[in-house]
């Protein structure tokens, strides 16, 4: 699961939160001998080096607080440093083995029984805390999302554009011509909830529910207050300093609404498909298939799904989100990228008349490369293909992988690479569209896996979201972009955010936007 961060800084707002769980991680570092010991994952006799690690009896706890504050730093020096080797960084949290992608393919041929990506999304999400848990015990929801829902999104694709263009509409300024400063992210996130709620509930459940749709994000906001807030104390503090979190109360009360829904909801697909025998209409939604296709009892447990639809949500709402408002952020700071989009809609618009089908909205090569362009530059997350291993295993370079250690990648290793990406600091929104790398990008989509940039990570377990993201992300930002203008305030670019080894645009950036005269109108078909 991603994890993405544009609450973040909501967590971070209770300034007064954050300083007594500093101060009582300071003085627990002093009383507890546990944080003076090596973290797992640790073992010098591997011949790596350890990043973010000053001396070796250095507390955890050091390292921590400097990954929380200084990541992308961290990780661009060990990058540099390592020049393709493996080595090892110190999290505070872990001590997690960075290999290189190079080794995906190796990777990609280990079974879940020696590499699994389950588990080390549950720590990252801190499952224990945050009722993410269950995704250690089974992958139904992967399954789902993979063999259900995203080969039904030619059926949900007019429905999703009606519910984006109908939120749009609501959440960006009415008036013509006028410009209005917003906050982005906000509107944006409810665009995008409309489509993961449908994804998730179905036509019948989010029509006129907004209550339900708010559900999807609100319960993600949650989730991510806690896991990163609680992510700046160490381990032995979190079970009790999380009871003194808002957020945390406020989780349980999204958990249990999110169960009044799923819960009856459940029971009634039960009964209708018992009655209705092999003849029975399943609907291209998560939860439809989930009670089509459960198996075991686990599967079938309302509880559990709920948690995973939770889970589902928790892992996407802000993702897409953030990545839209990154693209648009990019194309703004750009306008010759963002003059070459607009125009290709409006061509592509002609060329349709006016009725947009899927076929439409993928043959937008330009908007495709804008994309990938920001999904590198800007990944959610700095760690991909993260994985804890479930027994040792000694890979085809010599390094002894053990039972119970972290592995992970850094991102930046190709994205930053000139062997990869030409001048790769700097934003070239058309780069995928030059003549020499258009059949690559036609063969490429943004969808696909791309072990360059790793958008989506790699293998079995990359995510199963793609599909689904590719579809609302592309949907919105050809709404926005034909129906706004989009400026900075004070003509002021915005800063990207971090925290831990996540990226983000901040919930409260601001951007000037303007409802434009000579919008097309676009409707999907
Ligand atoms: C722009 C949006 C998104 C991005 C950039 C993104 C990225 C990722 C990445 C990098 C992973 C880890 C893959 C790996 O370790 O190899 C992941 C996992 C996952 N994603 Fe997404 N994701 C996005 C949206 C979504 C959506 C919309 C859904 C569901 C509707 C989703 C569901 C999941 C799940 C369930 C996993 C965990 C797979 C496992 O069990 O290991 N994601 N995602």
């Amino acid at each position: 699961m991603h994890l993405d961060t544009a609450t973040l800084a909501q967590a971070c707002s209770s300034q007064q939160f954050l300083g007594i769980t500093v101060v009582f991680a300071i003085i627990a570092s002093i009383l507890f001998p546990r944080l003076f010991q090596k973290q797992k994952g640790d073992d010098s006799q591997d011949g790596l080096f350890t990043a973010n690690k000053r001396f070796s009896w250095e507390p955890s706890y050091f390292s921590r607080v400097r990954w929380i504050t200084n990541a992308q730093e961290i990780i661009t020096a060990a990058d540099e440093k390592a020049q393709g080797r493996p080595y090892r960084l110190a999290r505070g949290d872990t001590t997690q083995i960075i290999l290189p992608p190079t080794l995906i393919p190796e990777l990609n041929r280990l079974g879940a029984d020696v590499l699994n990506s389950r588990e080390s999304h549950a720590f990252g999400l801190l499952g224990h805390l945050t009722g993410m848990g269950v995704v250690r015990k089974t992958s139904f929801h992967v399954r789902v999302l993979l063999s259900h829902i995203s080969p039904a999104l030619p059926a949900l694709f007019a429905l999703t554009g009606k519910r984006i263009t109908e939120a749009i509409g609501e959440e960006f300024p009415g008036r013509v011509g006028e410009w209005v400063v917003m906050k982005p992210s906000k509107a944006v996130v409810r665009c995008v909830s409309e489509s993961i709620a449908l994804v998730l509930f179905g036509e019948e459940m989010t029509a006129r529910n907004p209550e339900l749709v708010n559900l999807a994000h609100e319960h993600t906001n949650n989730v991510f207050q806690v896991c990163f807030a609680m992510r700046c104390v160490p381990a032995c503090l979190q079970p009790v300093l999380v009871w003194l979190l808002p957020p945390k109360w406020k989780l349980l009360r999204g958990w249990s609404k999110l169960m009044s829904y799923v819960v009856p909801r459940v029971q009634q697909l039960k009964e209708e498909f018992t009655k209705n025998g092999p003849d029975r209409k399943v609907n291209p939604d998560v939860l439809s298939w989930m009670v089509e296709a459960g198996r075991s009892e686990m599967e079938r447990d309302p509880n559990v799904l709920t948690a995973l639809v939770g889970s589902i949500a928790a892992g996407s709402t802000y993702s897409i989100a953030n990545f839209c408002c990154r693209t648009i952020m990019d194309m703004v700071a750009h306008p010759d990228v963002l003059d070459a989009v607009r125009a290709e809609i409006r061509e592509k618009h002609v060329q349709v008349r006016g009725r947009w089908d899927m076929a439409a909205l993928a043959s937008l090569e330009k908007l495709e490369s804008a994309m990938k362009e920001s999904a590198r530059l800007t990944p959610g997350t700095l760690l991909v293909y993260s994985r804890v291993v479930k027994k040792d295993h000694v890979l085809s370079n010599g390094l002894a992988l053990k039972k119970g250690q972290f592995v992970t990648m850094s991102g930046a290793t190709r994205t930053m690479d000139p062997e990869y990406f030409e001048d790769p600091r700097e934003y070239h929104g058309l780069r995928f569209c030059a003549e020499d790398k258009i059949e690559e990008h036609r063969a490429r989509p943004f969808k696909d896996i791309d072990t360059d940039i790793l958008t989506w990570g790699a293998g079995r377990w990359a995510c199963p979201g793609r599909l689904i993201s590719d579809l609302a992300a592309k949907i919105l930002l050809v709404k926005l972009l034909d129906e706004y203008d989009f400026g900075f305030v004070g003509n002021k670019p915005l800063a990207r955010h971090s925290m831990h080894e996540f990226l983000f645009f901040h919930p409260e950036n601001q951007m000037l936007v303007r409802r434009r005269e000579d919008s097309c109108g676009i409707v999907f078909v």
